[in-house]
């Protein structure tokens, strides 16, 4: 069965205010979602409310061919979604090879065994070799990962994340913060993840000329609505969001 992440009326309400409002919407492996829209416009709430940090009003998400609504986010990964969080899940005096190789060990299911020492298992010591190499941080798998640059740390939370073999990608401005020169890694990191047409992968991203580059079709939100849907030429040249939404926001116009 083909792989399918779907929601269906989705609403989120803070008191009287709906941040998402009614949004259905299914994504399918293979496909790069950019979902952009105004400051405000509900994109973090959405993404929060599919990996399971907020639960909904009302409204369903189905994922994998079943009812995932009322399922924590831990189940939820362990089903399957992946989100590069912003490094809450690490082991802040190990090294980046360390939490790596960890998050591989809690993928394979292997505990800690007195008998069998974890050296022993080359193929996950060369499965975290391999993800670093990914990630370009294979020079600094020594160093304890507190100490990363901004741009590497965010590099890390990708590895965690692709440690886990998720089938869906959840990138939320990934290239937030990064100097010039660190973008082009993650963006060609994500670029390789595309080529896995098994995933599903969604990005919430402001920047236009990432979105341009990495999309085969974007979402937007505004007020909590999803207002447009389709190939990225035509959403970007769509009235509604050349007017409303891409041309007029500091951040979507950078
Ligand atoms: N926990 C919360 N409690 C109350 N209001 C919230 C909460 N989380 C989000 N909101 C509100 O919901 C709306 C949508 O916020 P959200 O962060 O999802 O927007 P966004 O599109 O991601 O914006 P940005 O691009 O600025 O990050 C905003 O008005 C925000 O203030």
């Amino acid at each position: 069965m083909t792989l399918t992440l779907e929601t269906r009326d989705l609403t989120i309400r803070f008191g009287g205010h709906v941040a998402v409002n009614s949004v259905s919407c299914s994504f399918r492996p293979g496909e790069l979602t950019a979902i952009v829209g105004p400051n405000g416009a509900g994109k973090t709430t959405y993404f929060n409310l599919i990996s399971g940090q907020l639960s909904a009003s009302s409204g369903t998400i189905s994922f994998d061919g079943r009812d995932i609504t009322n399922l924590s986010a831990p189940l939820r990964t362990r089903a399957g979604l992946g989100r590069a969080f912003q490094l809450t899940n690490l082991f802040p005096n190990l090294s980046v090879e360390e939490n790596v190789r960890l998050a591989v060990q809690a993928r394979s299911g292997v505990h800690y065994d007195l008998l069998r020492p974890w050296m022993a298992r080359r193929d996950l010591i060369a499965r975290a070799d391999a993800i670093l190499d990914q990630v370009a941080l294979g020079s600094r798998r020594e160093i304890s990962a507190t100490t990363l640059s901004h741009g590497d740390q965010r590099k890390l939370e990708v590895a965690l994340m692709m440690a886990l073999e998720p089938k869906v990608f959840m990138f939320d401005e990934p290239t937030a913060g990064m100097s010039i020169d660190e973008v082009p890694v993650v963006l060609d990191l994500i670029g390789r993840l595309k080529q896995d047409k098994t995933k599903i992968i969604l990005l919430v991203e402001h920047k236009m000329d990432v979105v341009r580059s990495l999309a085969d079709r974007i979402i937007v939100l505004h007020n909590g609505q999803l207002v447009a849907d389709g190939k990225p030429a035509e959403v970007i040249a769509s009235p509604i969001v050349q007017e409303a939404y891409l041309g007029v926001t500091p951040r979507s116009a950078a």
